[in-house]
Parts: C-alpha cells; sequence; structure tokens
C-alpha cells in the first residue's frame, strides 16, 4: 500500500493552482443524467471519487468520455438503460446516493445503495428520502437498498429540518425535471450547491435563489446538453493556505475562488497571516511569525466548514496559545486528534470539542490516515514536525486531492510517495 513521507522543514514559498471542486463536480456529474443530450464538464480534478463516479454512470449505462489532460468528462446519458447504484461503488463513495434525485426525475425509478456510515459519523439519508416523498415519489428501504419509483414527479414545498448539503443537491436536480413549481426552504447555502443551479441552469432548468436558504425551482419537461466549468475547489485552496501559515511561509493560491473562503481567510487572519485578494489569487503570508491558536465552531456556510477542521486542528498544534474546535456538523471527526497527538500534538476532547494547546514542535512518527481531512491534516503536521512522518493509507487522500505531493513539492516542501 502506498505511503506518503513527509520531512519536516522550512517555510513554503510559491504559487499552487488549484483545481476543481470534489464536492462540485460529484453532484454535477450525476445531474448529467438529467439531460436529453451529451454534457460536457470543464475543470475536473483528476480524483479517485471522479473514476468512482464515472464508473457508476457507466454502469447505468451512460456513455463517458474522459480527457485527463483536459481536464473534461464528457457524459451521454442517452444510453442509460440500468436505475441501480450498486452497495459496491456507493460505499467508497457516499456521494454516489446522488443519482436518486435525477433517475428518479428522468427515469421514474432509481434503486440506490444505502451509503452507511463511514469514519467521520453515521451519515444518515433520511433527509433525502422524505425530499423525493415530498415530490410525490414511492420510496421503500429494502434489502439495504433505496427503492425508489414516480410516474412523474410533481413540485412541492419542504423544508429540511436541519441543513444538508447532499440531501439539498437530491432534490435540487429532482425538481428542475418534476411537474410544477418546488419550494425548497432551510436548503443548504453552500458554493457547490450554486454550482450545481449553474449547471442545471446551463441545461435549460428553472431556478431561483440558489446559496440562499429558499430555492425556488421551476421544473421544465426537458433538460437539454450544455457544458459547465466547475468551481475552484475551496477546501483545497484552505489546505494549501494553511500550509503556508503552518509553515510561517508565503503561499499564493491561483485560480481560486475567494469569495467562498471568507470564514477560513477570516480565521487565517486571526491567526496572524497577512492575507491578500488580487483576483483569482489569494496570498498568505506569514512573513516567519508562529501562528496564533483560534476558536473555531463548524457551521453550514457561510460559517466555517468542517471539512477545513482538521487542518486548523493542525494549524493550531504548533500555535502561540490555545486554541478551542468545535465540531458540529459531524460527530466523529476527530479521528485525526490520536495520530496528531502520536506527533507531540496537546490536544484533549470534550465532547464534541477539542481544545488544543500549542507546543513549541511536533516530532515525526509513523501515523495512519483516517478519512480525507484528516488525512491533510497529518500532511501538514508532517509539514512542521522534526524529522519523517509517514503516512499510511493515504487512499483517503486521493479521493479529494489531486496530485497534492507534487504541488506540495513546488511550494519547497520535503514530500514523496513510496509503495
Ligand atoms: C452542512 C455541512 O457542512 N455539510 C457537509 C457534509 O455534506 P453531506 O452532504 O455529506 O452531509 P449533510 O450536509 O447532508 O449533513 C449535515 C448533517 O445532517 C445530517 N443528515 C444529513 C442527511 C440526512 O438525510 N439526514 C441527516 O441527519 C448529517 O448526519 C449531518 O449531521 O459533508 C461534506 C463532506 O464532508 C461537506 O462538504 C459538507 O459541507
Ligand atoms: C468527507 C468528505 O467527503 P465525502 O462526503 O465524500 O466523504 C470531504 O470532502 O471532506
Amino acid at each position: 500500500m502506498q505511503k506518503i513521507v513527509v520531512t519536516g522543514g522550512g517555510p513554503l514559498d510559491g504559487e499552487v493552482r488549484i483545481s476543481g471542486a470534489k464536492n462540485a463536480v460529484l453532484p454535477i456529474l450525476c445531474a448529467t443524467l438529467l439531460a436529453d443530450e451529451p454534457v460536457e464538464i470543464r475543470n475536473v480534478p483528476h480524483l479517485h471519487d471522479v473514476r468512482t463516479i464515472a464508473r457508476l454512470l457507466g454502469g447505468l449505462g451512460a456513455g463517458i468520455g474522459h480527457d485527463r489532460e483536459a481536464s473534461v468528462v464528457r457524459v451521454d446519458p442517452r444510453t442509460v438503460d440500468s436505475h441501480l447504484a450498486p452497495y459496491d461503488l456507493v460505499r467508497t463513495m457516499r456521494a454516489s446516493v446522488l443519482v436518486l434525485g435525477p433517475l428518479l426525475a428522468k427515469h421514474g425509478t432509481a434503486e440506490v445503495s444505502l451509503p452507511g456510515g463511514c469514519a467521520i459519523g453515521s451519515r444518515p439519508v433520511d433527509l433525502h428520502i422524505k425530499a423525493m416523498e415530498a415530490l410525490g415519489a414511492e420510496v421503500a428501504v429494502e434489502h439495504g437498498y433505496i427503492k425508489a419509483r414516480a410516474r412523474r414527479l410533481r413540485g412541492g414545498n419542504f423544508t429540511f429540518p436541519m441543513v444538508s448539503v447532499g440531501a439539498t443537491e437530491n432534490v435540487l436536480m429532482a425538481a428542475a425535471l418534476a411537474e410544477g413549481t418546488t419550494v425548497i426552504d432551510n436548503a443548504a447555502c453552500e458554493p457547490e450547491i450554486v454550482d450545481l443551479a449553474d449547471c442545471l441552469l446551463a441545461m435549460g432548468a428553472d431556478i431561483e435563489g440558489a446559496g440562499t436558504p429558499r430555492i425556488v425551482v421551476r421544473g421544465v419537461e426537458r433538460l437539454h446538453g450544455a457544458t459547465h466549468h466547475v468551481i475552484a475547489d475551496r477546501i483545497e485552496t484552505g489546505t494549501f493556505l494553511v500550509a503556508g501559515a503552518i509553515t510561517r511561509g508565503r503561499v499564493v493560491a491561483t485560480h481560486a475562488r475567494p469569495d467562498t473562503l471568507d470564514a477560513v481567510i477570516g480565521k487565517l487572519a486571526d491567526a496572524g497571516a497577512d492575507v491578500s485578494i488580487d483576483g483569482d489569487r489569494i496570498t498568505v503570508d506569514m512573513q516567519g511569525r508562529r501562528p496564533r491558536a483560534v476558536d473555531i465552531v463548524t457551521e453550514p456556510h457561510p460559517g466555517f466548514p468542517t471539512d477545513m477542521q482538521a487542518q486548523f486542528m493542525a494549524l493550531n498544534c504548533v500555535a502561540e496559545g490555545t486554541g478551542t474546535i468545535d465540531e458540529t456538523i459531524f460527530e466523529n471527526r476527530f479521528m485525526h486528534v490520536n495520530e496528531l497527538m502520536r506527533l507531540g500534538a496537546d490536544i484533549a476532547i470534550d465532547g464534541n470539542r477539542a481544545t488544543v494547546r500549542g507546543v513549541a514542535s511536533l516530532s515525526g512518527a509513523p501515523v495512519m490516515a483516517t478519512d480525507l481531512r484528516a488525512s491533510a491534516s497529518l500532511i501538514l503536521a508532517g509539514l512542521v514536525a522534526d524529522g519523517e512522518t509517514t503516512i499510511d493509507r493515504i487512499y483517503h487522500l486521493d479521493r479529494g486531492y489531486e496530485r497534492i505531493e507534487e504541488k506540495l513539492s513546488g511550494l519547497g516542501a520535503i514530500i514523496r510517495r513510496i509503495d
């Protein structure tokens, strides 16, 4: 199994080009199932999850053309002849559940494996199911599968009892082809929702309010082909900016979307970084200073993103002072804590709060990645730990970061992948 070896060193310095967003491209690729014609998606990152979703769409019968050089995926949904998302694919990637809404809306039937829990929490899908029922679908859960059918979905009003990014995406896609108007209240406002809506709009959907808590979707008879450019990955951006801050260096993220990163940029400034924005470029410059500890509470957008929690935990580990981290989205997203402590971090957990006392230095050690962002936090810690940190189970990392070791090397990090 491959591992990543990081040797702690000096400040990072340089520019890094940000890729398309994993959490946008996965729902968007599912949305292509709604069209009557081929859809071209650009700025597609090279990620394991993208290959998985392509396999899933291919298994449904869609034609898939993947030009990796150009970062383009072309989906021809006209040949779809299966409505089954099997356990083997869904269990490796939760985003697979996002074929439920499109299959139901376009083909009137869908059979999608329950995704089950994962390392960061139980992650139920009851809200996805309730939202489909609100649009008139009959849904049964049998033998580990969600089995849904509807002759034609009809618009309805659905108020989410809690903010769910995935369920908002599923209902948005389903409502696009439903008969009549759907009003979604307490919708997730994440930039990836806006990007999905932009792609659906390009395909001919009628949607208002994406990015706000109320989305109004007027169903249309058909959706046509389109070309869509995926938004920059705000979590990858944030991860590289933290890499600059934790190493007391200077990192410029290019091709980024600064407007999607207010909460993260605010915390980097609180940590003592000079942050500047110039168009699609974000610069974090510590000018050699040690970061200050920051307090974090994860919240739905525009609050601080749960997907940046582990990276800021790493930053606090070597910061001046003590910072608290409250994780409010997932009940078990502190799997990185024990691994960071193996590197010498001082962290105490009480329920969903971690209190991190900054230490003067970390010392490299073998550690194990437990989930995607936990893996990123271990790399960040490794960048400033004394000696070598070897990170095992990096397949998590390859789900969501494109060529991370190459991009970090370009900034001066000493990092390599070994077999
Ligand atoms: C609000 C939020 O920050 N969502 C994050 C979540 O999206 P993802 O779409 O995976 O998860 P949701 O937004 O749906 O989950 C938010 C909360 O709602 C609960 N829930 C969700 C669906 C459901 O049917 N029933 C239910 O109870 C979840 O257990 C969780 O506590 O993980 C992604 C990957 O880390 C992040 O990019 C998203 O930012
Ligand atoms: C946990 C993540 O993704 P997923 O929901 O696909 O597991 C993530 O992007 O941090």
